[in-house]
């Protein structure tokens, strides 16, 4: 028989009766340890192995934890000056006890907690009552700290989380794989095996020389452990974001650029916001304290303000609220992208409007609400609108299947919704993979006249936002938006995170 020398080096250092590990294994040849386990698994292939698995949780002492075992644990150190000061007589002041104890800072919290929590004593109004039964010198947590401290294994599990909640250890779990030789391998290891010499690379030398005809090449063996390489990549989100851009180019739709900080007028009045909706009032809107906006089309501003005040058409109504132009040019964080289709629908963007047009964007809009785990205070919004003769609601519907169709998104349900811009208006919604929650997508509708005549629009125009985030959330079951970003997002999701394409 005739093996690659690493797989034979394995075979020789490897037992029939006693399995080994990996690591023990990479000693003894001298190999790293990827390289054994690759070895390993091809010996496998070849019945000449087995690899068992198992899943080791190893602890590590953190920074604090060293810090307790010169110190002592702060609850511990309480315990003792409190029976020096005689409280498990009768009550004794905290302030004279935090004193004599030597503790400061956060200390002292993580002190009076765990004193409780362990039944050291008491704590009321200020005074700390000591147990005299107490034993803090068998604390089970310290001797666990020393135990690991040793480089011994701490079996109990409950003890170890209760550690790690404390932030005095870290644990983590690694694969440890054991190899043991079959029958088949002892038989061959005492008829005889070559090496052959295997390269695992082919160089400049070996091309030039000829001797690449000559070698053996290992096979590349994509199921083997590799070190993570943890270096920067393009966010999750932002990803998305581009898959989404491809997609809805893919579909014919040309992209929308403007500001986030806009005047009123594009974010509300165009949209047959009144001026006294509440969602205009400084409880939603993030205003800003910067000049206003004065660059407005002024026809456009006068036939806006009309259908505010009069509606459109023949029997239009209009709010009869007041309307002021002051109010439209001053500047809020936009709440959403369609003060882009406004700049575009209008004209005032620049790009041609000659129906049939598709536009979209994939922007950043900016919220006062209450942070919650499907809530953030700015999101991303999948923006879009169709210009056309006889849009239907057929024409909606189909579109929002084809886009969510190519994220693997099937169950699309519509509600029937209410905007001041739209009618009629559908709310979007999908289904949670894990949670089997309904999970809100988007908004959407076809434009009232009372939008489209102030822009001079004769022909249908349908419209949507949809939530960047909650398609995340469906695609790959994010239960908690806050996970994916913001300041307390989860990093080795993030990194673990493999992205669909
Ligand atoms: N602006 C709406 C989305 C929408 C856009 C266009 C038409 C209808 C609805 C929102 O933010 O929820």
């Amino acid at each position: 028989m005739r093996l690659p020398d690493s797989q034979l080096a394995v075979l020789e250092a490897a037992s029939a009766t006693d399995p080994t590990a990996v690591d023990r294994l990479a000693d003894e040849t001298d190999l790293d340890p990827a390289a054994v386990t690759r070895a390993a698994f091809d010996l496998r292939d070849e019945g000449l192995v087995t690899v068992d698995e198992t899943t080791d949780t190893s602890a590590e002492l953190t920074e604090e934890a060293h810090e307790y075992l010169d110190d002592g644990l702060p609850e511990v150190r309480l315990y003792k000056a409190a029976i020096e000061a005689g409280a498990d007589d009768k009550p004794v002041s905290m302030g004279q006890l935090i004193g004599a104890s030597g503790l400061g800072g956060p200390q002292v919290d993580i002190a009076l907690s765990n004193f409780a929590r362990k039944g050291y004593g008491s704590i009321d109004s200020g005074e700390v009552t000591a147990d005299p039964d107490a034993d803090p010198d068998s604390d089970p947590e310290a001797s666990a700290l020393e135990t690991l401290a040793a480089g011994e294994p701490v079996d109990d599990t409950d003890l170890l989380d209760q550690l790690e909640r404390r932030e005095l250890v870290e644990q983590s779990e690694r694969t440890v794989r054991k190899v043991t030789l079959t029958e088949k391998a002892v038989t061959a290891l005492m008829e005889g095996i070559e090496a052959a010499e295997t390269v695992d690379r082919l160089t400049p030398e070996m091309l030039t020389s000829g001797d690449w005809q000559d070698v053996e090449f290992a096979e590349y063996n994509v199921a083997a452990d590799a070190p993570s390489v943890e270096g920067g990549r393009k966010h999750i989100l932002r990803q998305t974001a581009d898959r989404v851009k491809d997609v809805l180019v893919g579909m014919g739709f040309d992209e929308m650029e403007g500001p986030h900080a806009d005047a009123d007028f594009w974010i509300n009045d165009c949209l047959f916001m009144p001026q006294d909706h509440p969602a205009r009032t400084h409880w939603d809107r993030f205003a800003l304290d910067v000049p206003p906006i004065q660059e407005l089309p002024d026809q456009l501003v006068d036939r806006v303000e009309s259908a505010h005040r009069e509606g459109v058409g023949e029997d239009g109504e209009g709010y009869h609220s007041p309307w002021s132009r002051d109010f439209a040019e001053a500047v809020a964080l936009r709440g959403h992208t369609t003060s882009l289709s406004m700049r575009y629908l209008s004209g005032f963007a620049g790009a041609d409007i000659e129906p049939p047009q598709r536009y979209f964007s994939v922007e950043k809009v900016y919220r006062n609400d209450t942070l919650d785990p499907t809530h953030l205070l700015e999101f991303f919004q999948i923006e879009g609108w169709v210009m056309a003769e006889d849009l239907s609601v057929r024409d909606l519907m189909g579109t929002f299947e084809e886009f969510y169709n190519q994220f693997g998104i099937t169950d699309i349900q519509f509600k029937p919704h209410y905007n001041p811009y739209t009618e009629p208006s559908f709310e979007l919604f999908g289904t949670h993979p894990t949670t089997g929650e309904l999970v809100e997508i988007g908004n959407s509708g076809m434009f009232r006249p009372e939008v489209l005549e102030p822009l001079g629009i004769e022909c249908d125009v349908m419209a949507w936002g949809l939530a960047l985030e909650r398609l995340l959330m469906l695609m790959y079951g994010f239960e908690d938006i806050r996970d994916v970003h913001g300041t307390l997002c989860d990093l080795e999701l993030l990194r673990e995170t493999e992205v669909v394409y």
